[in-house]
């Protein structure tokens, strides 16, 4: 092709397209600013419905506003040409179909753009020279701006191609652009350029659990998004009442995917770390590994249960209560059988306490009535619901009662727990000394992330605090909406249920129960972030090798549909409770029935890192799957071999040059967690404020952090200090080292007074 003569007219009219497209999506605004005013000047008078109705089609034009300003950003970014006997709908035959973040049509409704998670756009992410699905040709648009900055064709209707070249990876110019801009501390959209293998787990169905194993730098966070964002769009009814749940490692990796679905115009998944999944609680990482380790195990869950039915107790002895002057007996046997019948109410503690007091007053109010009519004499009956009035006001009884089966919170369960080994000991037989030991903490210390799991699962056992003793008026009114906001999802439910072919998974009772109303104006969002039984239509996990088994449990009652996007790498596992396997992280909850998926290309790390990180892995007896790196990098990665106390110095030294070569990207200088203060306190000497560090350090361009918090992020350089001590922190693992190697998307620096693990260096 003459490209001097064709490129530029092209560039022009795909300009004079682009500015089009812009003045539309300037007008559609224009129109939203204009209805939300006109909305709002209503004021507020009429009926409560009224007020209601305003306030709604408000909040509607502001989230359509928000998501037209979100899109502002490489708004179109694909164009097809199609063959003319594809079918089209609202558009010309023959003209280009373009693909961008939002549909849009001009005021006469003929389609100007089209959502790239609509069918229509599958080909523009699909379409190969072997499978054209109709496609002749497909350009990347390549914008700054509102301005088109250059067009990246490919031609796939010619015989020119030989068979490789079907293998290639599509808008190969684009994606390099993209591949090698420099980072910022915010991951972004990958919209323009996603792979055909991402794609099409992007666009799988939405039932059942699809596990995405993939290697370092092979988009799982990237496709967990666009994932996020196509359920969304693709089943908005049933989703937007349901809502989406997106959990993630730390707040510093929330912090660095925050911004990602705002940018594809969804602003309704509800995002969250592992610590913050249980309401009201945001916990800090768990720093002891083995109480990790043991908070994680499947056999918590009996700990927790065991430990609710310890604090359902008898009597040693018979015990004398006063009533009102009067010496009643509370006996072993009456306790016994109050016990029985209550736990046999199959109600939370909270819940069943209700049955247990009400056994044992009526009994007391038995007694008692017996004593006063024996006293009054013959025939002089006693009104028995004064009685009962009598006996639950006496101190006396209430100090028993509590004795025997004491109202408690989630925290004060789990608090008393911690803090007094002989409750801890008795409810969990299978630890040893050590173990227990290892569980100790002082009431009042910090909630961690691994006790997030076992707060929930007291919270199932225990059930509702405030219903102790506190029947409002309220309760009726919120059980019927309650009923209301369910009976929504239930439709759902059973045509989810039923297309996935699963039943007996999830009782319709139950959900009846869950998705409480809290507010009638809050979003489902946040509705769902503040309710504890919140069930989602559809939950996407990242980083999902490191949850433990009692993080799976506490997920998947959050969404008893058991619809879920699990995207990880097992080889990158460092948590002590994390999975090992796939097959042995699901199988509890879906035994084989889990769909498994694999990325093949490392889109992040050079050629030479990646393959000096393989080594590294296989050195160290670690199985894994090696993707394809899809870029040579300019370095093989440095090894720096230093005698002993020379680490400092020579970091001082480096650092300089390095931050250079990052030319205003990122520099993370990863460390084993024991030195962490340390070399932070000496980067932080030489660049004063430029460092960051925590969940807000990654909008500084120098970083020093642990591995275990640089998971799921990347930088332009990386200085990987000791590396051994990185292995030898978590027990030999050698994943921690793995990850922190694979962070960098251009250099890889080591430093060592230690020992340098095998396989690092290329002559090894
Ligand atoms: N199709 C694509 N187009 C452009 N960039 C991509 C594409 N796929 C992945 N990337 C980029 O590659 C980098 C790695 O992606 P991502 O963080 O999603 O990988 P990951 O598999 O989650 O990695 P890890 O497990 O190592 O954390 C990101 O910068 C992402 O934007």
């Amino acid at each position: 092709m003459p490209e001097s003569t064709t490129v530029q007219p092209e560039l022009e009219a795909e300009r004079n397209y682009v500015t089009t497209l812009y003045a539309r999506l300037d007008e559609l605004r224009a129109e939203k600013v204009e209805q939300l005013t006109r909305t709002r000047r209503t004021g507020p008078q009429g009926s409560i419905q009224n007020v209601s109705e305003r306030d709604s089609f408000a909040a509607l034009y502001e989230d359509r506003l928000a998501q037209l300003n979100a899109v502002e950003d490489k708004l179109v970014f694909g164009r097809l040409d199609l063959d003319d006997d594809v079918n089209r709908d609202g558009e010309e035959a023959g003209a280009p179909r373009y693909i961008g973040r939002i549909g849009m049509t001009d005021d006469e409704l003929r389609r100007l753009m089209v959502d790239w998670r609509a069918p229509e756009a599958a080909a523009f992410y699909q379409a190969t020279a072997l499978h054209r699905q109709g496609v002749r040709r497909r350009r990347h648009l390549m914008l700054r701006g509102r301005t088109v900055l250059g067009l990246d064709d490919e031609v796939l209707d010619t015989d020119l191609f030989s068979e490789n070249d079907t293998e290639h990876l599509q808008g190969e110019g684009a994606l390099m652009a993209a591949l090698t801009q420099k980072r910022t501390g915010r991951m972004g959209d990958i919209v323009g350029t996603i792979q055909s293998e991402q794609d099409a787990i992007i666009r799988s169905p939405l039932a059942g659990v699809l596990v995405v194993q993939g290697g370092p730098g092979t988009g799982k966070t990237a496709v967990a998004l666009h994932r996020a964002a196509f359920l969304l769009y693709e089943h908005r009814e049933r989703l937007n009442s349901a809502g989406v749940l997106l959990v993630g490692p730390s707040n510093s990796f929330m912090r660095y995917i925050e911004r990602v679905l705002p940018s594809l115009g969804e602003t309704g998944v509800v995002m969250a770390s592992v610590g913050e999944l249980y309401p009201g609680i945001i916990a800090v990482p768990e720093q002891n590994r083995e109480s990790a380790r043991i908070k994680g195990k499947a056999f918590m869950a009996k700990v927790m249960a065991k430990a609710v039915s310890n604090r359902q107790r008898l009597l040693a002895e018979d015990r004398r209560v006063v009533v009102e002057g009067t010496r009643l007996v509370l006996t072993r046997g009456a306790v016994r059988h109050a016990r029985e019948k209550a736990r046999a109410s199959r109600k939370p503690h909270n819940e069943a306490r209700e049955v247990f007091t009400k056994t044992l007053v009526r009994e007391l109010a038995e007694q008692l009535q017996q004593v006063l009519e024996d006293s009054a004499g013959n025939g002089n009956a006693v009104d028995r619901s004064y009685l009962v009035q009598e006996v639950r006001e006496s101190r006396d009884v209430r100090i028993a009662l509590n004795l025997c089966w004491m109202p408690m919170t989630p925290q004060s369960l789990l608090e008393e727990l911690y803090a007094k080994e002989h409750l801890l000991a008795a409810a969990a037989p299978q630890l040893n000394s050590r173990e227990l030991a290892a569980l100790h903490r002082s009431p009042g210390s910090p909630w961690t992330e691994s006790d997030v799991p076992l707060l929930d699962e007291a919270a199932e056992l225990l059930g509702d605090f405030k219903a102790v003793g506190n029947k409002d008026g309220g309760a009726e009114a919120q059980l019927k909406r309650d009923l209301e906001n369910a009976e929504a999802t239930l439709q759902n439910v059973e045509e989810m249920l039923f297309n996935a072919g699963i039943d007996g998974l999830v009782e319709a009772e139950d959900l009846a129960a869950m998705n409480q109303e809290t507010a009638a104006r809050q979003t489902a969002a946040e509705r769902a972030v503040a309710d504890r039984n919140w069930a989602y239509g559809h939950v996407v996990v990242d980083e999902a090798q490191e949850l433990s088994p009692m993080q799976w449990r506490l997920l998947m009652r959050r969404c008893p549909l058991k619809s879920f996007t699990v995207v990880g790498d097992i080889a990158q596992t460092s948590s002590a409770s994390g999975a090992s396997s796939w097959a042995q992280a699901m199988k509890p909850f879906v035994a084989e029935r889990f769909t498994l998926e694999e990325l093949t290309v490392n889109y992040r790390t050079p050629m030479q890192i990646a393959e000096a990180a393989t080594r590294v892995a296989h050195a160290a007896g670690l199985t894994i799957s090696t993707p394809k790196a899809v870029r040579e990098g300019q370095w093989p990665p440095l090894v720096d071999r230093l005698a002993p106390g020379e680490l400092l110095s020579k970091l001082h030294e480096v650092m300089p040059g390095e931050v250079a070569i990052a030319d205003g990207g990122l520099l993370a200088v990863i460390v084993p967690e024991s030195r962490l203060t340390q070399v932070r306190a000496a980067v932080q000497g030489q660049f004063g404020r430029r460092v960051g560090s925590g969940s807000g350090g990654l909008s500084q361009d120098i970083v020093v952090l642990g591995a275990r918090e640089a998971k799921g992020l990347e930088f332009d350089v990386v200085v990987v200090i000791e590396p051994q001590e990185m292995i030898d922190e978590v027990e030999g693992s050698v994943g921690d080292l793995y990850v922190a190697m694979t962070r960098t998307t251009q250099r890889l620096r080591i430093m060592a007074e230690g020992e340098i693990p095998a396989g690092i260096d290329t002559e090894e």
